[in-house]
Formats: structure tokens, sequence, C-alpha cells
């Protein structure tokens, strides 16, 4: 049976696949480049080791996301027959260890998982009468206390964690004095409802393995085999956890420093670049790329070089095809929508790509948004992936209801428009209560005008009232689509300023929110009959809805296309400022920027086009081509081709 599987696995692996399957003699590091089948090793040394006689409930493989799990899992029973239970991710392989051990450490076995909007009302509850913009930024200093200073949050050392609470809270333009009472002050509200939040899921296992030895030994005991996927986006807690989880040094670590783009969330590219010092760990380097052909592989290889703070490895292709990597360059984002549907269509009609074989990546969605509406207007099924689809994100959303209610007298569009919350006031019971008018009444000004007298009202939802109805009776005035949007704007300046803050985690994100609304202003120019407009509107988003996925072409951030591969990758907007981010302001930062171009041009197998333009709507300059085009080797590359 194991021959049988030896020479299985010698027919389907490089040697240096081989050798990282089969070697266990001690820990093990694998770096590897992208497409270099990371996730096959990791498949197969599961396989291998279920084969050598390990119980499949022994084996411990840790993923970074829930998908990669199961794909995992379905791959291993293929081969083996068993579904390891194992297979997981860190914090869902958290959750169990805690469920069995977390008592030891006082945590009840029925402990809740707080989730998001949990962990939003905590917040609330903590910091009565403050503004959402600063409850959102105090979570982000928690989870920053717990994810990088994880002793003095175990030790609970207060002279440590006190300072380091203003000091985060000066870095995120919070109140210095007051973040370590609202962080104490969380942490109570938390253990009186015994939540864990995701941060302590991670925190409290480290606290378990670090504090309580017998416990530390009988899970150590318990994992005979270790593997963890995606090392190098690893953070401090979790490195640690596998750190006190390994024995005798019976683990493998798999990974890609290129492809380390999670800095921003805490990941440590040097817990990558420092695990064969530390644990003298023997290093196999997968260099032979599977996915992609000759001309992207080595055009990527020669970008990444540019990186100075990483240790460089030697790639090259299987596919020896050189099929040069097209870059084109646009005017503005215009003309580049115009030509992207009809390179689309030539791939589908003269390169043998399905459009689900077809992916257009972009570093921020609001690159996407006219390229989106083009698409979809000229026939070509498209899924936007995540929350991105434009007529769909909240800023516009709030928009579309308004003008849907004032100019479509959609009464339906009143309601939702006041669930968002953009207007204060209307919570589930005021809703109920207006429901009544809106049921009987027959347009949306009269239910506005009738309820703002309505004695069953709260002051603060007749004043939201009093505020819609002069906002309803100022934008009907206008008959151009731009300058309704304009004037509901400017009904509601400061309203809007705090939904868009309320609205965004960030400030990149906000600024991306602001970008987005004005694009939607230079759509709606371009569409001025107002109901013209509602309509472009339901029918675009109509064709999104009922779209096949699997034949569509998908178009993503590129955080999101890590992992994944296409036939065909269009990499969208390759500008200084936007690709590297204008936020980019340090090296290191911009190291990470080019790895995620790295990312970005590697998940193409045979067709790559890379395209910029010189103006694009929000951007007052023209724009210059990104410098990571500028590094790929000219003999890769032709200009203006496919
Ligand atoms: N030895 C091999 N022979 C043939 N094909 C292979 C081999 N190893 C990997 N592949 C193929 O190469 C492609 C990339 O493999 P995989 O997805 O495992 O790479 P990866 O290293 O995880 O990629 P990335 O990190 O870039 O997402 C897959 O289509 C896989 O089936």
């Amino acid at each position: 049976m194991m021959q049988k599987f030896i020479r299985f696995l010698k027919q389907n692996t490089t040697k240096e696949q081989y050798e990282a399957i089969t070697y266990t003699k001690g820990p093990l590091l694998v770096t590897a480049g992208a497409g270099s089948g990371k996730t096959r090793v990791i498949t197969f040394k599961i396989a291998y080791l279920i084969k050598k006689g390990l119980s499949p409930d022994r084996i411990l493989a840790v993923t970074f996301t829930n998908k990669a799990a199961n794909e995992m899992k379905e791959r291993v029973k293929e081969l083996t027959g068993f579904t390891p239970p194992w297979i997981r991710t860190f914090h869902s392989a958290c959750v169990r260890i805690l469920r069995k051990y977390g008592p030891v450490i006082g945590i009840k076995p029925e402990f809740k998982i707080a989730t998001e909007t949990d962990q939003k009302n905590m917040i609330k509850e903590v910091m009565k009468g403050q503004k959402e913009r600063e409850r959102k930024r105090m979570l982000l200093l928690i989870t920053n206390l717990k994810n990088n200073h994880p002793a003095y949050v175990l030790r609970q050392d207060h002279r440590f964690i006190q300072p380091i609470c203003r000091k985060l809270a000066l870095q995120l333009r919070l109140k210095a004095n007051g973040a370590y009472y609202y962080y104490l002050n969380y942490e109570k509200i938390k253990k009186k409802y015994e939540y864990l939040d995701f941060d302590d899921l991670l925190l409290k296992s480290l606290e378990l393995f670090q504090f309580q030895p017998e416990v530390r030994k009988k899970v150590q005991n318990y994992f005979e085999y270790i593997l963890v996927d995606e090392y190098q986006d690893t953070n401090n807690v979790q490195e640690q956890i596998i750190g006190h989880l390994m024995r005798k040094g019976n683990i493998t670590v798999v990974g890609d420093d290129y492809q380390s783009i999670y800095g921003f969330r805490g990941a440590v590219i040097q817990n990558f670049l420092d695990f064969k010092k530390k644990y003298q760990a023997k290093t196999v380097v997968l260099g032979c790329n599977f996915r992609s052909v000759k001309t992207i592989v080595e055009a990527s290889s020669k970008l990444i070089k540019n990186n100075l703070g990483q240790v460089h490895k030697d790639l090259y292709a299987y596919d020896k095809t050189e099929i040069p990597v097209c870059i084109k360059s646009f005017e503005d984002e215009y003309q580049e929508a115009q030509c992207i549907p009809g390179i689309i269509r030539g791939l589908a009609e003269h390169r043998g790509c399905d459009y689900k074989d077809i992916a257009v990546l972009y570093r921020s969605a609001y690159i996407s948004y006219i390229l989106q509406h083009e698409l979809i207007k000229q026939g070509i099924p498209v899924i936007v992936v995540g929350n991105n689809f434009f007529f769909k994100k909240k800023e516009i959303k709030i928009i579309i209801l308004f003008l849907r209610m004032v100019f479509q007298n959609d009464k339906l569009a009143l309601m939702q428009f006041l669930e968002e919350n953009f207007l204060k006031g209307f919570g589930k019971k005021g809703l109920e209560r207006l429901k009544k008018y809106v049921e009987t009444l027959s347009t949306v000004l009269d239910i506005v005008k009738e309820t703002e007298c309505g004695k069953e009202f709260t002051r603060q939802q007749k004043m939201t009232l009093r505020a819609l109805k002069e906002g309803i009776e100022t934008v009907k005035k206008y008959n151009k689509s731009a300058d309704a949007i304009q004037a509901f704007l400017e009904a509601f300046p400061n309203v809007f300023s705090r939904y868009l803050i309320a609205i965004s985690d960030d400030k990149e994100q906000l600024q991306e929110r602001k970008r987005s609304v004005n694009e939607f202003l230079s759509f709606a120019k371009s569409h001025q009959d107002i109901n013209g407009l509602l309509e472009e509107i339901a029918l675009l988003t109509d064709k999104v809805a009922n779209v096949n996925e699997k034949d569509a072409v998908h178009l993503m951030t590129v955080h999101q296309a890590k992992g994944l591969e296409w036939k065909a990758v269009i990499v969208l907007g390759a500008e200084e400022e936007i690709f590297p981010t204008r936020h980019a302001l340090t090296p290191a930062k911009i190291e990470e920027e080019r790895r995620l171009f790295y990312v970005a041009i590697t998940r193409a197998k045979k067709y790559l086009l890379i395209t910029h333009a010189f103006w694009r709507n929000n951007w007052d300059n023209a724009l210059k081509i990104s410098r990571f085009v500028k590094e790929i080797p000219r003999e890769c590359v032709i200009e203006d081709g496919l």
C-alpha cells in the first residue's frame, strides 16, 4: 500500500516537493514561490503521514481561511479515505482546544464567541456618548494591544499596558487618557457576558500553553505532526502558539515571503525569515512554478528582486511558453473601460478562455467602478467579489434610496432609507410604527408630513422626519440627476460626512468612499434624466444578480485573489499613487505593495494584461505609470498588445 503511494508521489511531484513531503526527521521550512505547489505539498504530506500509520485525528494542519481548510480536507479524503478533523483555521483550532482545556484558566466550556456586532455593542456600552468613529478606533486599539503585546496583556502587567494604551491612542488619534480605562471596562463587560472575542481565542490559547505546562504537554503529546500553511502571514501570538505546540521538531511550515501582504493586520514576515535559525530547521525551496508561463514567472521574479528586505530565491517556469506580458496605456478610465470588454471577448473567442477563466484585479475597489458598468452594459457576465458591486456600496445605496423616494415615490425605499440609520432614531419599533402610515398614505411626502406630528413618535424621530421632509422638498426641485444628487449632499452635509465615517473602518476606506461618491456623480452626468438613471441602475443590478457564477468574469481586489488562479488576468490601474497606494509612505510599505503586485501578476497562468490610465476621476493631476510596471524587464513585455 505504502509502496503504491510512494510511486504515486514520485510520479506527481518534483524532487523538491517529494523531499518536502517525505522529510519528517526534524522541523522543516518549505519556502516556495507562487504556483509552486504549496497546497499540493501540504495535502500530500498529510496523506503520506496517514499512510505511514499516523492517526488522522493526531495531525494538526492550520490554514488561514475556512475555504483553504475545506479544500485540503476534501483532497486528503480523496487520497486516503479519511477526513482529518484537525485541518482547521488557527481560530477554529483554538476554539476546540479552549472548549476542552479552557476551564483550567477559568474559561467556561460553553463560552460564547463575540461577533463583530457584539464587540460593537460592548464598546458602545463602555463609551457612552462617544462617536462611532472613536468607538471603532478603540476596538482597533484593543486588537493591536492584544496581538502585538501579548506578554503584558497575559500577565495583566498594567505598568506597561497603561503607557502602551496611551501610545496607541495617540497613533489612532484617540484621547490618550481614556483609552486604558475603556480597555479595562471593555474587558469587564466581555467577562460579564461570558464572551471571548476573536483575538482572545488566540490569546487565551497562548495563556493556556504558556502558564499551564500540563495542558501544554497533553496537547503537545496529542498532536503527532503539525503543518502550518501561509506561515509568512502569522502574527506574534500565532507564532508563539505554534512554538508551544511543536515537540521534537514534528513540524512543517510552508510559506512564501514574497506573498506576505498582511503586515497591516499584524502579520510578521520576520517569523518566516527567522524560523530556520530559531528551530535549526531544514529548508526546502520549491522554485518551479507550475502555474504560469515563462514570461510571467520571469516578470514576477525580476519585479520582486527589487525588494531589499527579503531573502531571494530562484524561481523558474515549468511551462516554457513565451507569451509576452501585455501593458496597455489609456488616456483615461473611460477609454480603458471601453476597451477591456473587447479584450475579454477576444480572449473568449480566440484564446480558448471561458469567462470564468478570466479575472480583473485591482488595488482598490474604486478603480473598477466605471469598468463594472461597461462590462455589465455590454452583456459580459461578471461577479464582483465582496461588497464592491458599485450600486450596493453603502454610500451609493443611500443616495439611490433617497432618489427613489423622491422621484419614484417609492415607499419601500423610505423604510429602507430609515433602516440604514443615515438619519438617526428609527430602530425596529420606530419602523414598525411607521409601517402603518406607509400602508395607508399614498405618497412619501404625505407619510413624512403626517408622521412628523404623530404622537407615537419620539422627539428624535420627529426631528429626523422634519429633516427628511425638508430634504425631499429641496431635492424635488431638480430635474437633472447630477444636480439632484448634489442637492442631496448639500441638504445633509454633516449627516453625510458622519455617515461616511461611521461606515468606514479606517481613513483609507473613508477616502475610497468619498471617491465612489464622486464616481457616482460623474456616472449621473452621463444619465441626466433621473428616471433613466434609476432604471439603468435597476437593470444593471438585476443583470449582476442573475449571473451564473460558473460562467462569469471575476472582479476583485488583489487581497481577495490570494491563493487563486486564472488563465487570463487583467491588472487594472497600475499607476503611482494607486498601485502602490499613496498611503504607502515608507520603504517597508512600498515593499509590501510590491509583494501585492507580485501576488496580482502571479495569479495568471497564460495571459497577463496590465493597464494604466493617465487620468482618472478624483485625481486632479495626471497619473504616472507605476514603478512596478517599469520593473518588469522589457524582454517579457509587449506594449499595447492583445
Ligand atoms: N508537481 C506538479 N506537477 C504538476 N502540476 C503541479 C505540480 N505541483 C503543483 N502543480 C499545479 O500547479 C498549480 C499551483 O499549485 P498550488 O496551488 O498548490 O500552488 P501554491 O504554491 O499554493 O500557489 P500560490 O501560493 O501562488 O497560490 C496547481 O494548478 C497545481 O495543481
